[in-house]
């Protein structure tokens, strides 16, 4: 497609029960992996759920790989997987199978496609082992990463992470970023608190206050938002 891994905001405002969360928001990324960074409140959440539509904008215009998230919603839902902090509410069914093939209904495959995809998530997870278990037996960490493993299996343009690491140790932290940022093909955006992990990603964003207050290479941006509470 002519616009993979394009995401476009052309005066982009967001309103959220009558008050103003986005302001004004133009920017063109093209980048691989785009951390989001900001202080609590200042619209990182709200920027991240525009992107498959989760937040509707209420000005101005959005593509995010040539979709009109308000408009072409089922394919935006097909091709932007989102991932957030709480594993627990993004896992569906009962074992880690029917969850991952739960992503995979109305996909038209045969029960083998499905069987071999859902394998095929797992592995790349490091949960191949796991694969029959019940969800609800899982570390926190391990539904994490069932939930990251249901969002790949859909093949996704776009993963939007939403804090993917705040409940995690530092193992499965490391492992839910290194699948992220150092295996996954496609386009990454990553909301975060966690600065060191911003640097790793090709570009970033810093809101502040539902403006784009800066952004550019992660270390620079990283560095200016520190000494903004130095
Ligand atoms: N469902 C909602 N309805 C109305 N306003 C909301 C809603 N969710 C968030 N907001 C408001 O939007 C603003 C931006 O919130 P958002 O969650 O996007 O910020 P954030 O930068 O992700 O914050 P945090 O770092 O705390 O997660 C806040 O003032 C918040 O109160």
């Amino acid at each position: 497609m002519q616009d993979a891994g394009h995401i476009a905001f052309d005066g982009v405002s967001v309103v959220r029960e009558g008050r103003t969360v986005l302001r004004d928001i133009t920017l063109s990324l093209t980048a691989r992996s785009i951390a989001v960074v900001g202080a609590n409140g200042s619209g990182k959440s709200s920027f991240a759920r525009t992107l498959n539509g989760l937040v509707p904008i209420s000005s101005g215009i959005l593509s995010v790989h040539g979709l009109d998230p308000s408009r072409d919603g089922k394919a935006v839902r097909q091709r932007v997987g989102m991932v957030f902090s709480n594993p627990a509410a993004q896992v569906i069914m009962p074992t880690v199978r029917e969850d991952l093939a739960f992503t995979l209904r109305g996909r038209k495959l045969s029960r083998d496609e499905i069987s071999a995809r859902v394998d095929a998530a797992l592995e790349k997870v490091g949960m191949a082992g796991l694969a029959d278990s019940s969800v609800y037996s899982l570390s926190g960490g391990q539904q994490q990463l069932v939930a990251l493993a249901a969002v790949l299996i859909g093949e996704p343009s776009l993963i939007v992470a939403d804090e993917p690491t705040a409940l995690l140790d530092l193992g499965n932290a490391k492992a839910i970023s290194r699948i992220l940022l150092d295996e996954f093909d496609a386009q990454v955006v990553l909301v975060t608190h966690d600065l060191d992990l911003a640097k790793r990603c090709e570009y970033a964003l810093c809101f502040a206050d539902g403006r784009l207050a800066d952004a550019g290479e992660p270390a620079a941006v990283v560095e200016r938002y520190r000494r903004t509470y130095a």
